[in-house]
């Protein structure tokens, strides 16, 4: 259930269908912002033409299939994803074909493992906020109350009184590292708690914006009564998600591409655009640019006459994250019965998280009941630049047989690696400058999780926002209506904390 206080963005007004004037759009990219886009158009009648780079939809969130060594057909995917609760944007695109919500399963809880032993989870919390933090504090073993005084409460206060899209004017300026050493947490806290989130967003706290992990602390710990609880995907990724979505916009109308990559938007001679998609071209009335970071400096970087030279800067300048790593092993017998699906590591060179597929995507359950074996994911983010792709797989086996010793006497039956370096970089100061869902051209828009929006929203369900917000903006010019959106509420919850924290800045 929705928390009672989620923020309900109303859906732009308009007639309900495109009613023989259909525009032509393209969607560049069909990952989750594109598939998203693309859902809303189709559905109010658009002709949609989606075009996707990989043989496969979902982006970064997709997969593919394999054969391993023992003969089985697997599917390797770009790696662990957590649905969060609160991701409402993104729910409604999955409950288009997955109304019963039977493609998520939920996780217990949300562990997280220090190298140094501490443990601490998020299960049993109570749904209101503030209490929800102060019975964490309570029973975390990494954030002990003695170690409080030594806490800046000033430089705390302000991730109480989370409000956005005000955090960015006051955080984007400094960098994650050093708000976190202003605010002078007990230093397992630190490790495990906040950058453990910034490395979510892969990259090392001393490259990211103060005011991004500030936004991440009131999606997940403070804005909402979801906490930190999440859902995986009970199927590999293309068979739960994107294919019935290949499938509902096929029933659209919606012209789906995959294994073709957009090369450039140039002016049109019959429409607005023309669209060149490998040797061929589409004339199109509209653009969603839905791509990642290098796929849109390259296809901008190859359009000279779109948008304006300030526009063409910003994506010019886009940066990725450092690349990361991730390594699925497909062991000859299990991890012991009691390993959590998915369990966030601190403290450790370069592991990140590990989770155990087998305990509960049918796939893997289905290899693993068949083999006595088990299928364990690896994930290490940001990885320096001095570490190459060989040494970083032995470094990530070798922490795994540290946090499961049980592994040490695995026989490996098979293993994938995926190296990539295609997420988004949000440096400080970088917010102003960041692209956002319309750009200077009224028919061209953006979207993807590198879009900025005005709400606390990050990573898929960003995506997902600004998918549906970027078809939102297009149907309004034509007179269609668009959809509503949903967020957390966009400022600290908690009146007294808010207040504690405006006297404090006041100060
Ligand atoms: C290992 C990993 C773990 C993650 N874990 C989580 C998690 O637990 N929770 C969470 O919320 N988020 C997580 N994320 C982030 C999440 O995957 C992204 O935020 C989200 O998928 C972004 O979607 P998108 O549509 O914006 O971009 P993408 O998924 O990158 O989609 C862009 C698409 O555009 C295509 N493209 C690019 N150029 C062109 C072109 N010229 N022509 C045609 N197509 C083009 C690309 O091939 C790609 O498919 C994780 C990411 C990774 C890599």
């Amino acid at each position: 259930m929705r928390d009672r206080r989620a923020v309900r963005i109303p859906a732009p007004a308009g007639r309900p269908q495109f009613d023989g004037d259909a525009p032509v759009v393209v969607v560049v990219g069909g990952g989750i912002a594109g598939l998203s886009a693309a859902t809303l158009l189709a559905e109010r009648g658009a002709r949609v033409v989606l075009c996707e780079r990989e043989k496969y939809l979902g982006g970064r969130v997709g997969g593919w299939s394999t054969r391993l060594a023992d003969g089985s057909e697997a599917t390797m995917t770009r790696g662990f994803h957590a649905f969060f609760r609160q991701y409402y944007n993104l729910r409604a695109l999955l409950k288009r074909v997955d109304p019963a919500g039977r493609a998520l399963t939920g996780l217990p809880d949300y562990p997280l493992q220090h190298a140094s032993g501490h443990r601490d989870g998020f299960a049993n919390l109570p749904k209101s906020v503030p209490w929800n933090a102060l019975a964490f504090l309570r029973g975390s073993p990494t954030f002990r109350w003695r170690d409080l005084p030594d806490v800046n409460a000033r430089a705390a206060l302000s991730l109480l009184d989370v409000s956005v899209p005000r955090v960015y004017e006051e955080l984007d300026s400094i960098d994650a590292a050093s708000y976190l050493e202003q605010i002078r947490f007990p230093e397992a806290a630190h490790a495990l708690a906040f950058e453990v989130f910034s490395r979510s967003f892969f990259a090392h706290p001393t490259r990211m914006s103060a005011a991004e992990l500030a936004v991440m602390f009131h999606i997940y710990f403070l804005g909402s009564s979801e906490g930190l609880l999440f859902d995986v995907a009970a199927d590999p990724f293309p068979h739960g998600l994107w294919e019935p979505l290949r499938r509902h916009l096929t029933s659209l109308g919606t012209t789906v591409c995959t294994g073709v990559e957009v090369r450039s938007v140039l002016p049109g001679e019959e429409k607005r655009y023309s669209v060149t998609i490998g040797e061929g071209a589409i004339e199109a009335d509209a653009v969603v640019l839905a791509a990642d970071v290098p796929g849109l400096r390259a296809l901008v970087g190859d359009s000279p006459s779109l948008g304006d030279s300030a526009w063409r800067d910003t994506i010019g300048n886009l940066q990725t994250a450092p690349r990361f790593l991730v390594s699925r092993y497909w062991l000859d017998r299990p991890v012991d019965a009691d390993r959590p699906g998915f369990l966030g590591t601190g403290g450790h060179d370069l592991l990140d998280n590990i989770s155990v597929l087998d305990h509960y995507e049918h796939e893997a359950r289905a290899w693993a009941a068949r083999t006595g074996g088990s299928v364990v994911e690896l994930h290490g983010y940001a990885l320096p630049s001095d570490v190459d792709e060989q040494s970083a797989r032995a470094r990530l086996w070798v922490q795994l047989t540290e946090v499961y010793p049980e592994t040490k006497q695995a026989g490996v039956v098979d293993e994938r690696h995926e190296l990539r370096e295609d997420c988004p970089l949000f440096p400080a100061g970088g917010f102003a400058r960041r692209p956002r869902v319309t750009t200077p051209d009224e028919f061209l828009v953006m979207a993807g999780d590198l879009v900025r929006i005005d709400l606390p929203v990050a990573l898929m369900e960003r995506a997902a926002t600004t998918g549906f917000a970027a078809a939102n903006h297009l149907l309004s010019r034509w007179g269609v209506a668009g959809t509503e959106l949903w967020t957390v509420p966009t400022e600290g919850r908690v009146g007294l904390l808010r207040s504690a924290a405006r006297r404090w800045r006041t100060l």
